[in-house]
């Protein structure tokens, strides 16, 4: 069966809730109350109570298991339509940047007309599993019948059952933690201490001022008596930075690595019929997208250079050179990260053996990147972070009229998602 012909697809707009740090004011909010919030401002901004809308695609990367669909659970707490259908995704810090082009695609191929796509994860109410052998007396004691054979299961148990199994922000197959793969990274790449420091005080800076200037009133709606992002420090200078010890290899600190956060976003993406019914305008329409992976276990390659990766296959298939943008919003997962990329873009033995190109990508005009703060200055709820880019990017277009913006998110498992909107 052939589509009959694809459609544009147009980001209408995002709402989130201001981005908290972890166990600070949102550690008492669930996964649930937070996408529910983020999503209901949603409803409330663009009008649309009670609306049956194709679907909303979202995910947490940290998930308990009585979320097993999440986003269909928002939707029944939301002011949506109750007969909207949604599902969970998860790619790791790529979730939101994914929930995005899922629901981008349908809208294409014309299967909906309208959907809601983001994320949300906390880090202060992560899923605490329980030691696998107290699991397997429990399965058991909930499948005996007889008081005997439970009281039997009972004296199995032991002290040391009672450890908790916490989720660990490492990767499964290597053991090493985001910030410690991305420490080696930053060595292989000779990424310095002093330009980490200032694109982390350049995040801050930036986005204090684009909440100054009311960017963001109609972008974030105040939670749980938080109306900014909680990490953004808008005295963040080189200097202050400077002081601080590191905690991932000898350049990498707390300033320069994302803070663990919690909080939750929402894009809405339609057709231009659908749009221009509701009379909503439409701030940027998603083009093009791409997503790469690569064997950091067995490649030698960067946990966190796959956006390198994705990119340049991105930019083949548009017809386009990295040098074409007015914006670029990298996900500033580590500031290292983010200056490695730009650094393997540049550099011509990556791009003839990695890459397969005769030149490398190049340079980018500096001044195009992240231009109202990223993730370092926001924090970065894993999956809640494709869908605070896209909708900041999407408003950056609009303001300028026309344009087109590149999105590089790196994510754990090698995985790295990248798309393209424009205006
Ligand atoms: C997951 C994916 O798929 C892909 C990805 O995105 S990978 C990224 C995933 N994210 C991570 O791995 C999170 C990494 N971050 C962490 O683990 C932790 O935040 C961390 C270990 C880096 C730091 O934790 P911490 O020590 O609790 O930080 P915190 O106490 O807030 O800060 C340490 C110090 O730096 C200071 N500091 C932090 N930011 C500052 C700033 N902008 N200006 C001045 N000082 C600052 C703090 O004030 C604090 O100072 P004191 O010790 O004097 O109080």
């Amino acid at each position: 069966m052939a589509p009959r012909g694809l459609k544009r697809v147009a980001i209408i707009g995002g709402n989130r809730i201001p981005f908290a740090r972890s166990n600070g004011p949102y550690a008492t909010a669930s996964n649930q109350d937070m996408f529910t919030a983020a999503l209901d401002g949603l409803v409330s901004r663009f009008g649309l109570q009670g609306e049956r809308l194709g679907e909303v695609a979202a995910g947490a990367v940290l998930k308990h298991s009585r979320d097993f669909n999440l986003a269909r659970e928002s939707v029944l707490g939301s002011r949506l339509s109750a007969e909207t259908p949604a599902y969970d995704i998860q790619q790791a810090c790529g979730t939101g940047l994914q929930a995005v082009i899922q629901v981008a695609n349908k809208v294409a191929l014309g299967q909906i007309d309208a959907g809601v796509a983001g994320g949300v994860d906390t880090t202060s109410d992560a899923p605490i599993g329980v030691h696998e052998d107290l699991r397997a007396i429990l399965l058991r004691l909930n499948r005996t019948k007889s008081l005997g054979g439970r009281l039997r299961l009972l004296t199995r148990l032991r002290p040391s059952h009672i450890i908790p199994d916490i989720p660990r922000n490492a990767e499964p197959r290597t053991g090493l933690s985001m910030g410690e793969h991305a420490a080696i990274t930053a060595k292989e790449w000779g990424i310095e201490r002093a330009e980490q420091d200032e694109l982390a005080a350049l995040s801050h800076q930036h986005l204090a001022a684009a909440y100054d200037r009311g960017f963001f009133d109609d972008l974030v709606t105040s939670y749980l008596g938080l109306s900014r992002d909680q990490n953004l420090r808008a005295d963040s200078t080189v200097e202050k930075l400077a002081k601080l010890k590191p905690v991932f290899g000898d350049t990498m600190t707390a300033a320069n690595s994302t803070p663990l956060t919690d909080g939750a976003s929402t894009v809405l993406l339609a057709n231009d019929q659908w749009a221009k019914a509701r009379r909503l305008p439409v701030l940027a329409y998603l083009t093009f997208s791409e997503t790469a992976a690569v064997d950091y276990v067995h490649g030698g390659e960067g946990l966190l250079m796959a956006p390198a990766y994705a990119v340049p296959r991105m930019l083949a298939r548009a017809g386009l050179t990295l040098q074409d943008f007015d914006f670029y919003e990298i996900h500033e997962a580590f500031a290292s990260q983010v200056l490695a990329t730009l650094k393997a873009w540049q550099d011509s033995a990556f791009a003839k053996e990695r890459l397969g190109l005769d030149e490398p990508l190049g340079a980018i005009d500096r001044s195009k990147l992240n231009v109202n703060g990223s993730s370092l200055a926001a924090g970065h709820p894993f999956a809640a972070t494709g869908g605070r880019i896209v909708a900041t990017l999407a408003k950056l277009l609009n303001e300028r009229g026309s344009g087109r913006g590149l999105i590089s998110i790196c994510a754990a498992g090698g995985q790295g998602v990248t798309a393209i909107l424009e205006k």
